[in-house]
This record gives C-alpha cells, sequence and structure tokens, in this order.
C-alpha cells in the first residue's frame, strides 16, 4: 500500500523524552498555581478549567481546587485536555522567559524535508496541545512547523484509543493503510494497528516489539 500521509509523535519519537518529564512536567508544577491566579480569566483557560469541572462530573472549581486537580493529574501521568492546554499555555511562558529550550533530533529536518518533498502529507498527533507542538517543532535551529499540515492533540481522542486513529483518517480523507504513524509507544501503535494504520515504532533506545522498528527518523522505511 502507498504511503500518502505521515502522522507522527514528538515526545520520544522527534525529540527527547526526558525534555518533557525532568523540564516540562516540573516547570508547569511549579508555575501553575500563578498561572492559573493570573489568567484564570482569559478565555481558553477559562474554558479549560470549565472544561476540567465537566470532567469531575460538573463542578464549577475555585482556583485552588483547579490547582489540585490539575497538580493531581500530572502526579498521575494523565493527558485531559483541559489540563494540556494550560500546560501549553505555562510552557510558552517559560519558552519566551528562555527557561528552557527544547531540542529536535538531528535526522528529524531532512526526513521530514524528503519526504513532504515526495508528495507525503505530514501531520503531529501529540497529547500535547497544538500550541506546545508547535513551541517544541520551533525548537533551534529551525522552525519545522510549517512543514505539518495539521496537529492533531488530544481534542481528536486519547492516543491509546483506535477510534482517534479513525477519526483522523476519516478527517485526512485517505484510507487507513495509506496512513503511517511513527511513534516512540507501543500501545499508541497497538491502537493505531487496530484501526488499520501502518505502523513504525521510533526506537531509539533500541528494542523490539510488535511493530516494525526504526532506529530514527532515517531509518523509517515507507511503503
Ligand atoms: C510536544 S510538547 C510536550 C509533550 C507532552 O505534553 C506529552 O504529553 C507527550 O506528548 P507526545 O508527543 O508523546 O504525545
Ligand atoms: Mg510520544
Amino acid at each position: 500500500m502507498t504511503i500518502h500521509a505521515i502522522l507522527t509523535d514528538i515526545e520520544g519519537a522527534a525529540g527527547p523524552l526526558a525534555f518533557l518529564k525532568d523540564t516540562l512536567v516540573p516547570y508547569a508544577r511549579e508555575q501553575l498555581g500563578g498561572f492559573i491566579a493570573a489568567h484564570a480569566e482569559d478565555d481558553d483557560i477559562e474554558e479549560a478549567l470549565d472544561e476540567a469541572g465537566r470532567l469531575m462530573g460538573g463542578f464549577s472549581l475555585k482556583v485552588e481546587e483547579a490547582e489540585a486537580l490539575l497538580q493531581r493529574w500530572m502526579k498521575q501521568g494523565r493527558n485531559p485536555t483541559p489540563l494540556k492546554i494550560i500546560q501549553g499555555r505555562i510552557w510558552q511562558q517559560g519558552y519566551e522567559a528562555g527557561a528552557f529550550s527544547a531540542e529536535i533530533y538531528p535526522d528529524v529536518a531532512p526526513s521530514l524535508k524528503a519526504w513532504k518533498d515526495a508528495g507525503i502529507r505530514l501531520f503531529t498527533y501529540s497529547s500535547s496541545s497544538e500550541l506546545a507542538q508547535k513551541l517544541w517543532l520551533g525548537a533551534a535551529p529551525e522552525d519545522l512547523a510549517g512543514l505539518f499540515e495539521d496537529f492533531f492533540d488530544t481534542r481528536v481522542g486519547q492516543k491509546v484509543e483506535e477510534e482517534s486513529y479513525k477519526a483522523i483518517a476519516s478527517q485526512l480523507a485517505l484510507p487507513p493503510a495509506e496512513i503511517l504513524v511513527l511513534s516512540a509507544n507501543e500501545d499508541e501503535l497497538d491502537a493505531a494497528k487496530a484501526a488499520g494504520l501502518a505502523t513504525t515504532r521510533i526506537a531509539r533506545d533500541g528494542g523490539g516489539g510488535n511493530h516494525p522498528v526504526a532506529s530514527d527518523f532515517t531509518a523509517v522505511t515507507i511503503g
């Protein structure tokens, strides 16, 4: 089957897993209280806090309750959309303040460009918000966000759910088998495969599994 689109994971596949765990999440946890207090009335943050309350059964959350809930979700390693929206805004402040900078592996840019030149449509699918994805992909030395046609996030569903990949294939108006999913995570690839998409695990630290494996983006076999 010819591949007409690539749907790539970011953290773990295009950039280091440790950047999320050791830098981004600790920064979000540290900044969360002050950020919510300062931005609770911004349209996107207000909407995210309302959605967090709905997910908890329809409660209207006070600022301190919202902070406790979001801290708990981060501790549990969960990825509900309102948390990811708020994290994205906090990380934007961190990037702008120079608190940290992101890293994209050097094999990623040339591979994406070669695939795009070959007529393959490029998409991301990440648990992080569209804003957070664009910020990470904007890492020096060049901004790669412009190579992508669209950025899927948890608004389409969680990455470990088969239905999410069916919804993406339907939005791309492509047969699932013509979309290649690149991810570092076996559970995400299992869900994609169950939905009929082609899969390759980006295994930067080696290892096998149930999917074709590539050590980096240059080792991905298309078609
Ligand atoms: C791309 S910004 C931070 C990543 C993140 O918040 C996350 O939950 C994991 O993202 P992935 O790209 O592995 O879905
Ligand atoms: Mg990932």
